[in-house]
């Protein structure tokens, strides 16, 4: 499998995109015409840059409004076309991509298109340069591939080929199935995004929104088993354009990328099972892991935690004892476990530092988490300690493969207590900063194995929050992502606020005796009850207990869903849930009010 992606995807220069493409171990680049333009290199140079740094430049795009034009408009499309083809020889390009014309075309027929086409393919052989025909979703009358390959059908010419772009043919909605009916060797080259589902203008959507595969919610792994089908053997080229991509750090963003991919082979090699060795040469496999099912631990660090040990302490966990070298030390909750960690260099707001899940099997896991390139973590070790696997997830939280078996006896008490209650880490929450939100989604759907639920946005004083959850079959592992208001200043503790939420059976008996223990939990305003009463029609002493527990209530049509949130220690707050039924949410009609009481 040969990996390519376009300049566009990545900030910088052209200089140092390629550097960044290669070190992420690209093959290959797609030359994004204006990157070159503005480069101070002679192509030349870009030419031997490429070769020093092992990558091959597969294509040089886009040429525009080429075809579906009057003659007089033709004459020129020609002259433009040879100081390409020239330049193109300059830097050992032999393919461009012609997009569909969107500017310049006054002739819908596609006979005038084909002829146009296959001129200038007569033109490229002379320079032994071949077209790749896309269409755009935007095109004036070309807009959708199976008309831009009747086209090039009727151009019959053999320096004539398509292009398939995954985002102009999945944003329409056009069936991907009629790909296995064109020719492998007429399928010139292939493009690869995925995008959110957004309800815009499709050219702004392509434009700005553009994501990963793997980052947004188009079916790529069938886009691109119907690609292999047709038999295509040529390079999987990531081309995004995204507004977020184009301002970070190019190195970290072409990792991503090349994540992106080798998740979505892996994919679409398990959606092809046995017809995989038929199709398209072999795909490499990831091993084979399912998602956690469990939470084993979080870790909360700071130079001194013990704020959170007071918390931890009133809603009701035991004291699971100290950790035999560090100053770590363990609480316990049925099944839910915390640890806190006093490193002295650490910042003094208590904040989440880790999140342990219990993989079935760690060394598979932690072997295809380094396939993805997922960064490893080394903590210091001493001799008879389970050395754990970890790596650093896009936010900076460090992401455990872990069992509380191998490392609780580390800890001087170890007893777990088996409180009836029957309480376990129902989900985490992280923020997220802007720059690594899709990178997170990413992550934690290819490492991990998570599944990204639709996402939502709440309200909040200060702006929305965007919130995604990345979730496992069963539930058992729910991590909402949250993404901030952009207007949200760094300095904001409330807003970098992350929680752990306990789930547990009986929350009214729970919080009844948290708050003998002192506990105070967030505090919800009237006005919130009175609308209770209004939408949910609940009884009168229900709506009591709940004013008086400061508890906040949701149902749907699979049950009922009752919560209250601790106060914020640090960058840390606590959450406690009771699930009824078969109520699968997060209260997300609650979000604004704890959002407003948490800001005042
Ligand atoms: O947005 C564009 O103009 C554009 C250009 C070249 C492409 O390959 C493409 O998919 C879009
Ligand atoms: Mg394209």
């Amino acid at each position: 499998m040969r990996t390519s992606i376009a300049t566009v995807c990545l900030s910088g220069g052209l200089a140092q995109k390629m550097y960044a493409a290669a070190e992420a171990g690209f093959d290959a680049i797609e030359i994004f015409e204006p990157d070159l333009i503005a480069a101070p290199q002679s192509p030349e140079e870009i030419r031997a840059l490429a070769d020093r740094l092992g990558l091959t430049l597969d294509l040089y795009q886009p040429f525009r409004d080429a075809e579906g034009v009057d003659e007089s408009v033709f004459a020129d499309v020609l002259r433009r076309a040879e100081a390409k083809f020239q330049l193109m020889q300059r830097l050992g390009i032999d393919l461009m991509l012609v997009c569909s014309n969107v500017g310049t075309a006054t002739v819908d027929d596609d006979e005038v298109s084909a002829g146009q086409l296959r001129r200038l393919g007569d033109l490229a052989a002379t320079y032994d340069i071949r077209l790749a025909y896309e269409a755009l979703a935007w095109g004036r009358f070309v807009d959708d591939y199976r008309r831009s390959w009747r086209i090039v059908e009727l151009a019959d010419h053999p320096n004539v080929g398509i292009c398939l772009d995954s985002f102009h043919i999945l944003s329409r909605g056009h069936d991907p199935k009629q790909i296995e009916e064109i020719p492998a060797e007429k399928i010139f080259f292939l493009q690869l995004a995925d995008a959110p589902a957004l309800s815009m203008d499709v050219l702004s959507w392509s434009r700005h929104h553009r994501l990963f595969p793997g980052e947004g919610s188009f079916a790529l792994p069938t886009f691109l088993a119907h690609v292999f089908r047709a038999g295509y053997e040529g390079p999987l080229s990531l081309e995004v354009f995204n507004d977020t991509f184009r301002q970070t750090d190019p190195t970290r963003t072409a990792r991503q990328a090349q994540r992106s991919l080798r998740w979505l082979a892996d994919r679409t090699a398990e959606l092809l099972g046995e017809e995989a060795s038929r199709t398209g040469g072999p795909l490499p496999r990831l091993p084979e892991v399912a998602a956690p099912e469990a939470f084993d631990f979080v870790e909360i660090k700071a130079s001194d935690t013990s704020g959170v040990e007071v918390l931890l302490e009133q809603l009701g966990f035991d004291f699971g004892g100290r950790h035999r070298s560090k100053q770590v030390r363990l609480w316990t909750w049925g099944a839910a476990r915390v640890v806190c960690n006093d490193v002295p260099s650490a910042s003094p707001a208590p904040h989440i530092a880790a999140v342990g899940f219990d993989v079935a099997d760690s060394d598979p896991a932690a072997e295809r988490a380094a396939r993805l390139m997922a960064p490893p973590v080394h903590r210091r070790t001493y001799a008879g300690e389970q050395a754990l696997r970890a790596f650093t997830s896009p936010d900076g939280t460090e992401v455990f493969l872990s069992h509380a078996e191998d490392w609780a006896g580390e800890f001087d008490g170890g007893v777990s207590s088996t409180d009836g209650h029957a309480v376990r880490i129902d989900h985490v929450n992280l923020v997220q900063p802007w720059h690594s939100f899709d990178e997170a989604v990413l992550f934690y759907t290819s490492v991990l194995s998570l599944t990204p639920q639709p996402s939502q946005e709440v309200a909040g004083p200060a702006g929305l929050v965007r919130s995604q959850v990345m979730s496992s079959p069963a539930g058992g592992v729910r991590l909402p992502l949250n993404l901030l208001p952009s207007g949200q200043l760094p300095t904001d503790q409330q807003g970098h606020a992350q929680h752990i939420a306990l789930a547990c059976h009986d929350i009214i008996g729970v919080v009844t005796a948290a708050r003998e223990r002192g506990l105070r939990p967030l505090e919800v305003p009237g006005n919130y009850y009175d609308d209770l009463v209004a939408r949910f029609g609940l009884a009168e002493d229900l709506v009591d207990t709940l004013r008086d527990l400061d508890l906040l209530y949701d149902r749907d049509a699979d049950g009922e869903y009752l919560h209250c949130y601790t106060e914020t220690v640090g960058e840390v707050f606590f959450e406690l849930v009771e699930r009824r039924d078969r109520y699968d949410g997060y209260g997300a009609g609650n979000a604004p009010v704890r959002l407003a009481s948490q800001a005042t």
